[in-house]
């Protein structure tokens, strides 16, 4: 087999959180489980940053993931830091000509605005001939700005070698959600409106802003979770059998499944919160509008829940709900689907009130089916028995498994273009209900589950 190029993997915005949090050690878990990977890493910003200062950084990623020496010291060899505008078209062109690589993958760590930036820089002076770019979530801000977004990158590279990514879709549950609904018979035969009640894709996280002020008061819940990362869970439960799970098949039939979906009434069918002070987990957690770099005046939300309708012959008239939050009381990050009540419980069983539900986790990776059974010893009495499951995680960090992906050119888990724009029509009413303060923003305190009379706060 003839040897693999070499890909230089250049990173706009390394010198930011994202980079040394989640990219590095997702380049590093790929490098250990495939040694035989030949990757130069690039890292670039505005900021200036000591050569050594980023060593150390791609150094402690290799380390932590205990790449093998040959390995790590290939990368170390390579690896440097330039302080550069991306934006600036003769210093973009000064640093992708100094790289001298046989193959270009642009990783676009920025802020969407930044992003659109250098974009239109690349249109403007070009991009080695096989180069991939790589576009971190939030695609756009808006259907519009997505739409402008796509046509742009599309100006400068093919669809196929746009790789929007959302870190979820390497998640092993994630993937695993296909496995679990085309490959066994149990699950196929109920899963539709006839046999199922209700969906809720849930992602209630205990952590507040992380020092990402700056993105996440521009964005708030719903555009930094649901209309990525959720919706795209939802499109995985929802959408219709693959013929394969080929690159055409998949982001077809997650496309289509999008395209039927909607937020029927955004008044009714949205809510949004934010926190005020309280404490999580022991830790003191202040008001929201009163953490560094928040504009009380912005209105942001810290969580936010959407009722979503799926209209097509499967699944009509049953509920998607997504709903994600920060500073909640504990951890949920999982979908329940919750079957319907059997069409006749024999009289004389007692205590049957429980809807049966299967469960996705998705940290840690595993499933729950609770079903509802005999209870133990008393014949006619009922009970719900659970029953567990993990689900095979991989050897590499979600990063990785995109990364990797990317490598490959192998578009599988990554967004296309017509979804990302999907994803945006389907939020844009409840953004603009909001933005006409139809839904009133409401209020929970950090470490709670969220406001009372929410449902989604107590399932
Ligand atoms: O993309 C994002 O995801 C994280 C949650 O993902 P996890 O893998 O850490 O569970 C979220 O906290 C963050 O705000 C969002 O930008």
């Amino acid at each position: 087999m003839a040897p693999q190029p070499t890909t230089t993997l250049l990173i706009l915005g390394a010198s930011g959180d994202l980079t040394a949090r989640l990219l590095l050690p997702g380049v590093s878990t790929l490098l250990r489980a495939e040694p035989e990977r030949r990757l130069r890493v690039v890292g670039a910003d505005v900021r200036e940053l000591d050569a050594a200062d980023w060593r150390g950084r791609v150094q402690t990623a290799l380390d932590a993931a205990e790449v093998s020496p040959a390995a790590a010291a290939a990368v170390l060899e390579h690896t440097r830091y330039v302080a550069a505008d991306a934006t600036d078209g003769d210093a973009l062109r000064a640093l992708i000509a100094s790289l001298e690589c046989e193959r270009l993958v642009i990783y676009f760590a920025l802020p969407p605005h930044v992003t659109r930036l250098v974009c239109e820089t690349l249109e403007r002076i070009g991009v080695p001939s096989g180069t991939i770019l790589a576009i971190e979530k939030p695609f756009g801000d808006s259907l519009a700005s997505a739409r402008e977004l796509n046509a742009l990158v599309t100006r400068i590279v093919p669809e196929q070698r746009v790789f929007r990514i959302d870190h979820f879709l390497g998640l092993h549950t994630v993937l695993n959600l296909l496995g679990l609904r085309f490959a066994n018979r149990l699950l196929q035969g109920s899963w539709d409106r006839g046999s199922i009640e209700r969906v809720e894709v849930l992602y209630d996280e205990t952590v507040t802003l992380e020092d990402r002020a700056g993105y996440y008061d521009r964005n708030g819940a719903l555009r930094d979770m649901i209309q990525s990362h959720l919706l795209q869970i939802m499109a995985l439960i929802a959408m219709e059998p693959v013929a394969t799970v080929g690159e055409r098949d998949l982001r077809d039939a997650v496309s289509t499944v999008l395209r039927a979906a909607r937020v029927v009434d955004p008044v009714r069918h949205s809510r949004r919160a934010r926190y005020t002070a309280g404490s999580v987990e022991g830790r003191p957690v202040p008001d929201y509008t009163g953490e560094p770099g928040v504009d009380p005046a912005r209105g942001t939300e810290t969580l936010a829940e959407i009722e979503v309708e799926i209209a097509n012959a499967r699944w009509a008239g049953v509920p998607f709900v997504l709903r994600s939050g920060k500073s909640l009381g504990g951890v949920r990050k999982r979908a329940i689907v919750y079957w319907r009540p059997p069409a006749h419980v024999p009289d004389g069983f007692r205590g049957h009130d429980t809807a049966d539900r299967f469960v996705i986790d998705f940290k840690p990776d595993g499933f729950e089916l609770h079903l509802t059974t005999n209870g133990k010893g008393e014949p006619f009495t009922l009970e719900q028995t659970v029953l567990r499951g993990e689900l095979g995680g991989g050897a590499l960090l979600p990063y990785g498994e995109v990364l990797g992906a990317i490598l490959d050119a192998d578009p599988r888990l990554a967004v296309r273009g017509d979804a990302a724009e999907e994803c945006w029509r389907i939020v844009e009413p409840v953004l603009e209900a909001w933005r006409a303060d139809a839904v009133p923003l409401e209020e929970y305190e950090a470490g709670s589950r969220g406001p009372r009379h929410w449902a989604s706060s107590g399932s």
